[in-house]
């Protein structure tokens, strides 16, 4: 069995749409479980008619789900012909799902909202692209995914119950192989035990594949993407970026780690575990060879590059010029433990800590106010962190050349340098 991942660039317009049966057709008779994103940019869309419920301004809240409404209905309209009216009521079940929770008054916290009404969009995704491929010949099973996915109450960020939801993919969803041979399904959703909607992070829906793959014990895993495979950089930064045939695990695991955007950092322990190969092809030209991402090891990577912008330097001084230790140290893991942010790079003296971190407002602020019991605290945004992997002195001289730097950590196999 196959596990694909399609994700929302691949599923952004009607015109990519129509690209999946012929995408699918190359692969005659194999079981697939599909796993597919959100639409585009639609969960950005829905975060903000969260925030706007959440604030207050229902009357808003209501005008920006409209707007996803019609959108998903006009995607629907264009690519459905006999089926449309049977999806045309399974999308309104889920816009009721989301009204009817817009329509009353926030009594909990943010983040539980956000994840009610955020799942909509991988369900309003994965049923058009369910109805579009079985109108195009190709029968598909289409599940709820919150009825297989159990997690924990951690809204945003849920830990999935490996043990409930390995018993219910044997139990509820390889028997659907037995109808047809190929299943849809949604990433990066789930459910509690008591059927409130999950997510399980941002761009987890490589995540939820790896899960899959790694239950029904995969022959592998595909993502689908609109680049030719993991390159070496972002090409839409790095416009001269090469692809990379062939990656091990540890190098992707690492990769991701770092901020590149191309793969979601917890997709790859599933798969390691399992031993199970993940492909990066290329949604766009089903032919080239993409990414093979495995076990072996890989010799002579070029430089690879990861670039993150909007970075914030938190600089922790000592109040009374006592040493920093193991104390600072582990308050300030406790502190971010509890603010639920990860440092990017941490530096440490005697009586001051450095840490550079994504700048989440709300979150810095509260790490800010937290810490300044114990330290004095400087907050600088606005920085860029560049980490560059299998570095020469001359790429590196390249891309801090006119920058200033603020701070640097090298190992021999990788450099970060904050820079401003
Ligand atoms: N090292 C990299 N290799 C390839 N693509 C990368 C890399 N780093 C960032 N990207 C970006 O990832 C994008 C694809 O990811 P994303 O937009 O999240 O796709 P999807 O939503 O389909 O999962 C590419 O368009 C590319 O700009
Ligand atoms: N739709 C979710 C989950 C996801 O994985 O999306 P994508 O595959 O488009 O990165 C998000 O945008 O976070």
């Amino acid at each position: 069995m196959k596990i694909f991942k399609f994700g929302g660039a691949s599923v952004n317009s009607v015109d990519r749409i129509r690209q999946l049966p012929a995408i699918l057709r190359q692969y005659p008779g194999e079981k697939i479980l599909v796993v597919v994103s959100a639409m585009g940019k639609t969960t950005n869309a829905l975060e903000k008619v969260a925030e706007a419920f959440y604030e207050g301004h229902k009357e808003e809240a209501l005008r920006l789900f409209q707007q996803v409404k019609d959108s998903h209905l006009t995607t629907a309209k264009y690519l459905l012909v006999q089926n449309y009216l049977a999806l045309e009521a399974q999308l309104r079940d889920f816009f009721t799902e989301a009204e009817w929770l817009l329509h009353d008054k926030p009594v909990r916290d943010f983040d539980y909202y956000y994840d009610q009404v955020v799942c909509i969009g991988e369900l309003l995704s994965t049923s058009i692209v369910s109805a579009y491929l079985a109108e195009s010949g190709i029968g598909n099973q289409w599940i709820d995914v919150r009825d297989i996915f159990r997690t924990d109450a951690n809204f945003r960020d849920a830990v999935i119950d490996w043990e409930v939801t390995g018993r219910k993919v044997k139990e509820e969803v390889l028997p659907l192989f037995g109808e047809d041979d190929l299943i849809v399904t949604q990433g990066f959703i789930g459910a509690t035990s008591d059927n409130e909607s999950t997510t399980l992070g941002r761009e987890g829906s490589d995540y939820t594949a790896a899960v899959f793959a790694n239950l029904v014990d995969a022959e592998g895993q595909t993502i689908w993407k609109d680049v030719v495979g993991v390159m070496n950089a972002d090409p839409k930064q790095f416009p001269d970026a090469v692809i990379l045939p062939e990656l091990n695990y540890d190098e992707v695991i690492e990769m991701a780690y770092y901020g590149a955007q191309v793969i979601h950092p917890k997709t790859i322990k599933p798969l390691q575990n399992k031993g199970i190969p993940l492909y990066v092809k290329c949604f766009l030209d089903a032919s080239l060879p993409g990414t093979v991402i495995h076990n072996k090891s890989v010799h002579g990577l070029p430089p690879i590059i990861v670039l993150k912008h909007d970075q914030v330097l938190v600089q922790l001084h000592s109040t009374d010029f006592s040493f920093v230790g193991e104390t600072g140290m582990a308050r300030l893991y406790d502190l971010l433990g509890q603010v639920r942010v990860k440092p990017n790079l941490i530096q440490s003296g005697a009586v001051s800590i450095q840490v550079c971190l994504d700048d989440r407002p709300a979150r810095i602020e509260r790490l800010a106010l937290a810490a300044a019991d114990l330290f004095e605290v400087q907050v600088e945004r606005g920085l860029t962190l560049l980490t560059i992997r299998h570095y020469n002195a001359d790429v590196l001289q390249r891309l801090t050349a006119h920058r200033q730097e603020v701070l640097r950590q090298q190992t021999w196999e990788t450099v970060q340098v904050l820079m401003r």
